[in-house]
């Protein structure tokens, strides 16, 4: 097995007009991984696996999909690279086997039908028509066919997009079983829950840049510091004498009072050095409390986008003092 990255680009750029969708993306998905493009509407996601997929040639920049380039060699990788776009339609009477059948029909080796409808938990509507399955059952037959060629490398793009929590979850352990049968997958996504749920690595894409990428908690700490200390004194202490007890810990990059309640971000030895300065300065502590600081505060931080749960369309599953999207 091979060890070279499945994509490889490098500094994309392309323009509708005079609108930059994309001014400088790199990015590396390596085999067997779920890769994910954060970013919020219209940061550039689309068309930057647009371009991986062939489907926009760059204006600027480098692309390489399994070591080929995607517009020159559009044909090879058709076979192995597939693609759910954004709201896939279909013909309303079109049957769920008979479209798997039709797409399996242009490929030399296809997958199995049968197997796909059951890794994707349709086979009970193989015989359904297309206008007759939930938003979920639409979006798991937009996967079946993305795989039906069987692709080294799976695209999905906003792939739970106005689906209800529960279709989410289940569209979700449907990525994870795909993976696990050894596909790549570059997920497009503005949900930070997916995102946080699937993702080995992400890229956060920010007006058609690349504001951080790493692992989950390679992001977080990039933005944060490791660490959120959450401590309440015992008895009431002004504000200014808390934070005036903390000006030395090293490596605390924020502190502030809310509710009577200190919050301090930093890393290293964060906690012990705070501690043992507010004990110095006689304050006794109650309710200390850790708190792994969450990628959306991290993509707030990375990208100063204001995270706004209004923006939001979409159900969401967590509570309303969190936003999911971006
Ligand atoms: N075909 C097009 N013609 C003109 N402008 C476009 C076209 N496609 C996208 N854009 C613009 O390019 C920018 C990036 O769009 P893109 O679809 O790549 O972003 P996105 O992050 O995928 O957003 P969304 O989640 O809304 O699809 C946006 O300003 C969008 O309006």
């Amino acid at each position: 097995m091979t060890t070279a990255p499945v994509v490889r680009a490098e500094h994309l750029r392309k323009a509708y007009g005079s609108t930059l969708a994309v001014q400088d993306v790199s990015l590396t998905v390596e085999r067997g991984e779920i890769y994910g493009v954060l970013g919020r509407n219209g940061a550039g996601k689309t068309t930057t696996v647009e371009m991986i997929a062939g489907l926009r040639r760059p204006d600027g920049g480098t692309v390489e999909v399994l070591g080929l380039d995607p517009t020159r060699d559009a044909a090879t990788l058709h076979e192995q690279v597939g693609l759910q776009l954004q709201e896939s339609a279909l013909p309303d009477r079109l049957r769920v086997a008979e479209a798997l059948d039709l797409y399996a029909s242009f490929y030399a080796d296809p997958a199995d039908p049968a197997d796909l409808l059951d890794l994707l938990g349709l086979a009970a509507k193989r015989d359904a028509a297309f206008k007759d399955l939930s938003g979920g059952q639409k979006q798991r037959l937009s996967v079946a066919l993305a795989l039906v060629g069987r692709p080294q490398l799976a695209i999905l793009d906003e792939l739970t997009t106005g689906l209800d929590p529960h279709a989410r979850r289940e569209t979700w352990a449907v990525v994870e079983a795909i993976r696990d049968a050894g596909v790549t997958i570059v997920l497009v996504t503005h949900l930070m829950e997916e995102a946080e749920r699937l993702c080995d690595r992400i890229a956060l894409i920010a007006s058609g840049r690349v504001a951080a990428v790493g692992t989950l908690a390679e992001i977080v700490r990039l933005a944060h510091g490791e660490q959120v200390l959450h401590v309440r004194p015992e008895a009431a202490v002004p504000d200014a004498a808390l934070l005036a007890a903390l000006a030395d810990v090293p490596d605390m990059r924020d502190a502030r009072v809310a509710d009577g309640a200190l919050v301090v971000r930093g890393g290293g030895a964060l906690v012990q050095d705070a501690l043992v300065a507010l004990a110095r300065a006689g304050v006794r502590t109650t309710d200390v409390r850790l708190e792994r600081a969450s990628l959306e505060d991290a993509f707030v931080s990375l990208t100063g986008a204001d995270a706004d749960p209004s923006a939001s369309t979409d159900a969401d599953p967590r509570p309303a003092t969190t936003a999911a999207e971006v």
